[in-house]
This record gives structure tokens, C-alpha cells and sequence, in this order.
């Protein structure tokens, strides 16, 4: 995890027909978090994406050191399968072994045997979140991770990536609900709009 960072240069993003921001330059070094914030619509989650790679910048360069763990709303996870062979095939695949704890801590040991697509919202939120610290990235992408989590989880949420600050790793957040993070910057979207 040491090592983690990412460089933006000059980014712009472009989504249709729309220009949704450009000049975008910001670096994250080990241990760094950043909120993003902006209106629905703005580009927060288009910023994460082409962060992870998923979706090409229309101008400037992302450079991204270290692997990149993204929890969105849609839980990377087999709705056909129970919560547990849903955590063991990405075990396999992120080939980590389980941190002990994680699945007690994150409420999820007595829902391994239920599928994953009888979970409720906040469940496979929190099934998201076990997957994301079994992949041991360095770089959190997480897009509104506090949606549909209650109390109790929310500040388990905050207190996890808290951890992983501290660990090296870095976050980068889009969010609209306030998330408590100690030392945690924030970038206003509306500031590179067009
Ligand atoms: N694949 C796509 N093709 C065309 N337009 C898209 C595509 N994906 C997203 N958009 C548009 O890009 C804009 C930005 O979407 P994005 O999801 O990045 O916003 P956001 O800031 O995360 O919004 P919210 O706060 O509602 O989550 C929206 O107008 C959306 O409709």
C-alpha cells in the first residue's frame, strides 16, 4: 500500500455532447484523502471513473500508482450466488486472504449463506465494503459509500477508511453526505465547470 498515489493534470471530461469539467490538476501522496463535491449531475462519479480507468479523459492525463479498489452503487457481486461463495470468488480472484474480523465487524458473518440478491440496500453495501478491503488496494474509490448505511455503519465506514489513511492508502470520495475524516480535503467540481 505504500507507494499509493495519484497525479491529475489538466483533466477534462466529457460525457455526450456535454463538457462537464476541464483543468482539473490535483495529486493525492500516500495517506491523503479528498472529498469531491458538486451538484447531482456535475461529473463526480464521471471523475472517479476515469480515475479507476473505466472511462477515457477527453483531455489531460491521470496517473494512478497502486491497484484502485472502487465501491459504487453497483456491488461487484453474483446475485445468484450466497454472500459467501460472492466473497470467496473475489478472494480468489484478488488473491488476499480474509482479514480476520472484517466479516463480524462489517455485521455480514450471519448473511453468507443468504444470496446476495436478498440482501437489502445496506447489506450489499456492506458486503461492497468487505470485498474492497479483501482486494488490499491502495487507492479507495468510493462513490457516495455512505448511501443506504445506516448509523452504526456509516461511522464503521468512516472509521475504515480512517484505517486505511493511516495504513498509506489514499481516498478519493464523491459524496453528499458529510463524511468525518481527519485531515480530509475538499474539492468543489462547480471550480473546473465550464
Ligand atoms: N455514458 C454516458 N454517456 C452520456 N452521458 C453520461 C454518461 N454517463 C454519465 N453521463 C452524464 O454525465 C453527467 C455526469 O454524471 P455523473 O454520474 O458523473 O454525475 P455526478 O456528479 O456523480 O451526479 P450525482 O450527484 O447525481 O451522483 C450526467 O449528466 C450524466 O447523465
Amino acid at each position: 500500500m505504500q507507494g499509493a498515489s495519484i497525479a491529475i493534470d489538466d483533466l477534462a471530461c466529457r460525457r455526450g455532447d456535454r463538457l462537464l469539467f476541464r483543468g482539473l490538476s490535483l495529486r493525492l501522496r500516500a495517506g491523503e484523502a479528498l472529498r469531491v463535491v458538486g451538484r447531482n449531475g456535475i461529473g463526480k462519479s464521471s471523475l472517479l471513473r476515469i480515475v479507476a480507468g473505466l472511462a477515457p479523459p477527453f483531455a489531460g492525463k491521470v496517473n494512478a500508482e497502486g491497484a484502485i479498489g472502487l465501491v459504487d452503487e453497483r456491488p461487484a457481486l453474483d446475485p445468484a450466488r450466497t454472500l459467501g461463495e460472492a466473497l470467496a470468488f473475489w478472494r480468489q480472484i484478488d488473491g488476499a486472504g480474509e482479514r480476520n474480523g472484517d466479516l463480524g465487524r462489517l455485521g455480514l458473518e450471519a448473511l453468507l449463506d443468504v444470496p446476495v440478491r436478498y440482501l437489502s440496500t445496506g447489506q450489499k453495501k456492506r458486503a461492497a465494503l468487505a470485498r474492497l478491503l479483501g482486494q488490499e488496494a491502495g487507492i479507495w474509490l468510493l462513490d457516495e459509500p455512505l448511501n443506504g448505511l445506516d448509523t452504526h455503519a456509516a461511522a464503521l465506514a468512516e472509521a475504515l477508511t480512517a484505517e486505511h489513511c493511516a495504513a498509506g492508502g489514499i481516498a478519493l470520495i464523491a459524496s453528499h453526505q458529510p463524511f468525518a475524516l481527519p485531515g480530509m480535503a475538499t474539492l468543489a467540481l462547480s471550480d473546473y465547470t465550464t
